[in-house]
C-alpha cells in the first residue's frame, strides 16, 4: 500500500502551538510575537510593487482557443494565472466559501476539539510552515484530505454533517477534473503529450492523483503592515487551485517586480505551479513563491486545492524536456518523500533534490 497523505507526517512530528492562538478579535494592538521585521523574513519588503503597476498574472479564459499556450506561457513567466470559464459551478464556490466562514466562526474552544495532532495531517491549526519562523502568522487553517466526516463531527451537530461533507466531496471532484485538464493543457504547450507520461496514462480506470484541501482564514488585523497572514512559500504540489473570497491578500513574487498582489476576480480561480510540476517540467515551469497579507477592515478566506500524484509515483523531469547532452535538473521523488523533505528543510527542499553536476 502506498502511503496516503494522512500518514505523510507520522514519523515527522512538528509541534505547533495551536492552543496559544490568541482570540484575534479582541486585540487592538499587534502583539510582539506577531510583528514581522526584515529580520524575520528577508523578502518582507522586497521591492514592493507600486500599486499603479499594471503587470499582473494573466486572467485566462479557459474557452479561448489559444488557452493552452496562454497557460503555458503563464507557467513559464509567473508560475501562476487566474482562470475564468473554468466550469466549476458558482453555487459550489459559494458553498465552500460559506462552509469555510461557518467553520472559522465557531468558538476557538470548539475548533480546538478538531486540532491537528503533532504527527497528523488533517484538522484545525496554524500553518505547517510556522515552525520555520520566529514570528506567528495572523491566520488559522483547517486541512482536509479524503472524507472530512471524522473531523467535522468534532465541530458540528449531526444535522449539518451531510450537507457539509457533500460540499467538500463535490468541490474535490470538480477541482480534480479541472486540475488534470490544466496539467495537460500546460504540457501540450511544451510539446508533451499523454504518451510521454506513462504513470499518468497506464491505467485509465485508476486515479493516479490525490489531494488535500486547505481552508484559510485571515482575521481583520489591527496593524496589517507589520503582520503576516501566511509567510512566503512555494507549494509542494503539481498544481494548486485557489479560491479567494472578495478580499485581496494573495501576493506572488517575481524577481524583477517584487511582490505583486493578485486581485480577486469574482467567480475566477487562481492557479499556481507547485514544486513537483517545476521538477516534471525540468525547471521550465516556475514554482512560484507566494504569501498572504492581511488587512484592517475585512476578514479574508481562501480555499486551496493542493493536488499531486499518488504516493507510489516517482516524479522526474519528462525526458523530452531534457537536453540529450545534459542530465535532468532533478532526480526522481515521490510526493511523500518530497513533503517529508519539505517538512524538515522547507525552502531548501527543491535544491536538495537537484542534480548537482560535478565539475
Ligand atoms: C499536501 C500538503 C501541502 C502542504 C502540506 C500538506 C498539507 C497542507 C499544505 C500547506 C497549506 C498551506 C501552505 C503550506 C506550505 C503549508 O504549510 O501547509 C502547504 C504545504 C505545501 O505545499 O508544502
Ligand atoms: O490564502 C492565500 O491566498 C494563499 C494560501 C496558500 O498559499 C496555501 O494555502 O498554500
Ligand atoms: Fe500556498
Amino acid at each position: 500500500m502506498p502511503t496516503m497523505l494522512t500518514d505523510v507526517f507520522r514519523g515527522h512530528p512538528i509541534h505547533l502551538p495551536h492552543s496559544h492562538q490568541p482570540d484575534f478579535t479582541s486585540l487592538s494592538e499587534l502583539p510582539d510575537s506577531y510583528t514581522w521585521t526584515p529580520k524575520d523574513d528577508p523578502l518582507l519588503d522586497a521591492a514592493p510593487c507600486p500599486p499603479a503597476a499594471s503587470e499582473n498574472i494573466p486572467l485566462i479564459d479557459l474557452n479561448h482557443p489559444d488557452a493552452a499556450n496562454q497557460i503555458g506561457s503563464a507557467c513559464r513567466t509567473w508560475g501562476a494565472f487566474q482562470i475564468a470559464n473554468h466550469g466549476v459551478p458558482l453555487e459550489l464556490l459559494q458553498g465552500i466559501e460559506f462552509l469555510t466562514g461557518s467553520l472559522f466562526q465557531l468558538p476557538v474552544q470548539r475548533k480546538l476539539k478538531a486540532a491537528r495532532s503533532d504527527t497528523g495531517f488533517s484538522g484545525y491549526g496554524v500553518a505547517r510552515i510556522s515552525s520555520f519562523f520566529n514570528k506567528q502568522m495572523w491566520s488559522e487553517g483547517f486541512t482536509i484530505t479524503g472524507s472530512p466526516l471524522n473531523d467535522f463531527r468534532k465541530l458540528w451537530p449531526q444535522h449539518h454533517l451531510k450537507n457539509y461533507c457533500d460540499i467538500v466531496e463535490e468541490y474535490e471532484e470538480q477541482m480534480q477534473t479541472l486540475a488534470s485538464k490544466l496539467m495537460w493543457l500546460s504540457l501540450t504547450s511544451l510539446g508533451v503529450s499523454e504518451e510521454d507520461i506513462k504513470w499518468a496514462t497506464a491505467n485509465p480506470d485508476l486515479n493516479w492523483a490525490q489531494s488535500a484541501l486547505q481552508l484559510n482564514h485571515y482575521p481583520v488585523c489591527p496593524e496589517p503592515d507589520r503582520a503576516m497572514g501566511l509567510a512566503a512559500h512555494t507549494d509542494s504540489t503539481l498544481l494548486t487551485i485557489l479560491h479567494q473570497n472578495n478580499t485581496a491578500g494573495l501576493q506572488v513574487f517575481r524577481d524583477d517586480l517584487g511582490w505583486v498582489t493578485v486581485p480577486p476576480v469574482p467567480g475566477s480561480l487562481v492557479v499556481n505551479v507547485g514544486d513537483l510540476f517545476h521538477i516534471l517540467s525540468n525547471g521550465l515551469f516556475k514554482s512560484v513563491l507566494h504569501r498572504a497579507r492581511v488587512n484592517q477592515t475585512r476578514s479574508r478566506f481562501s480555499v486551496a486545492f493542493l493536488w499531486g500524484p499518488q504516493s507510489d509515483i516517482k516524479i522526474s523531469p519528462v525526458p523530452k524536456l531534457v537536453s540529450p547532452v545534459e542530465s535532468p535538473l532533478y532526480r526522481s521523488v515521490t510526493w511523500t518523500e518530497y513533503l517529508r523533505t519539505k517538512a524538515t528543510h522547507f525552502n531548501e527542499a527543491l535544491s536538495m533534490i537537484r542534480n548537482h553536476i560535478d565539475e
